[in-house]
């Protein structure tokens, strides 16, 4: 199968629903001209990621704004989706940093909240929820465990969602430009020890006075980097195959070696 990496800048200039319509147009352009059946997009890509005094007002529901621009762009491209996070506000409780991966038909198949929260006693971890759930979703030939940014630094997430049958995992970020070589070592690290691709993909430019570090990866089960991308706006696209994650996790059976579960 072929994805697509959207590394898309936030830029604070640009309003959010003009950011909207053009990470929509971005995804049709991927199945077009890319031949894309996976389209990835950032962590918090309408808001930005530490606009944190703006989440408030940012905020939406689940089928809000975001999902509706973006169900239309899975349906319209016939392409899975994994349309990065939004601030969601739920109705019942606080607010969530959640990510929503549509089907080709434009259905919402998995919404995933983030389990760790950034920030220590600031930013997210004081305005949002802990999500709870670990998030697997089957698209196409493959089965990818979803994290969000901050998560990269918990192994135990990664290790439970290999568990649950992960084959790869996708990675929606807004990393800073100040902790890059830890993003690099993070997303290979967790490729090495569970055999797993690692899709992980951040913004590009600088909002609310964040640096970002761009520099969006994919690594393959054996931690060879196979496309990374720079600080500004782009997009990487790459093949994966299923077999490369049997072959490696045949050849090199660690993960057989386990034991403490
Ligand atoms: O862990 C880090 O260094 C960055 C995490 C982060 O920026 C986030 O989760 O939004």
């Amino acid at each position: 199968m072929r994805a697509s990496l959207i590394q898309i800048a936030v830029d604070p200039d640009e309003p959010v629903n003009s950011r909207r319509r053009r990470a929509a147009s971005l995804v049709r352009e991927q199945r077009e001209r890319h031949g894309a059946d996976l389209v990835v997009l950032p962590e918090l890509w309408p808001t930005g990621a530490f606009a944190y005094t703006s989440f408030v007002d940012e905020a939406e529901p689940l089928e809000g704004p975001t999902y509706e621009v973006m169900a239309e762009a899975a349906a319209g491209a016939g392409v899975w989706l994994h349309a990065g996070s939004i601030v969601e506000r739920d109705p019942e409780g606080p607010l969530y940093n959640t990510s929503l991966v549509f089907s080709p038909d434009g259905e919402l198949v998995r919404a995933y909240r983030k389990i760790h929260r950034f920030g220590f006693d600031t930013g997210e971890a004081v305005l949002m929820g802990a999500g709870e759930e670990l998030v697997t979703v089957r698209a196409a030939d493959l089965t990818f465990g979803l994290g969000t940014c901050y998560d990269l630094r918990f192994p135990e997430l990664f290790r439970g969602l290999v568990d649950a049958g992960a084959q790869a995992f996708l990675v929606p970020a807004g990393w800073p430009a100040r902790r890059r070589d830890h993003w690099t070592l993070l997303t290979r690290a967790r490729a090495v020890e569970n055999q797993a691709y690692v899709l992980a993909c951040g913004t590009a430019g600088t909002h609310a006075g964040m640096e970002q570090a761009g520099h969006s990866i994919v690594v393959d089960p054996w931690g060879e980097v196979l496309a990374e991308a720079g600080p500004a706006e782009e997009v990487l696209t790459v093949e994966l195959d299923p077999a490369r994650v049997a072959k490696t996790r045949e050849q090199f059976p660690a993960l057989k070696d386990r034991r403490l579960r």
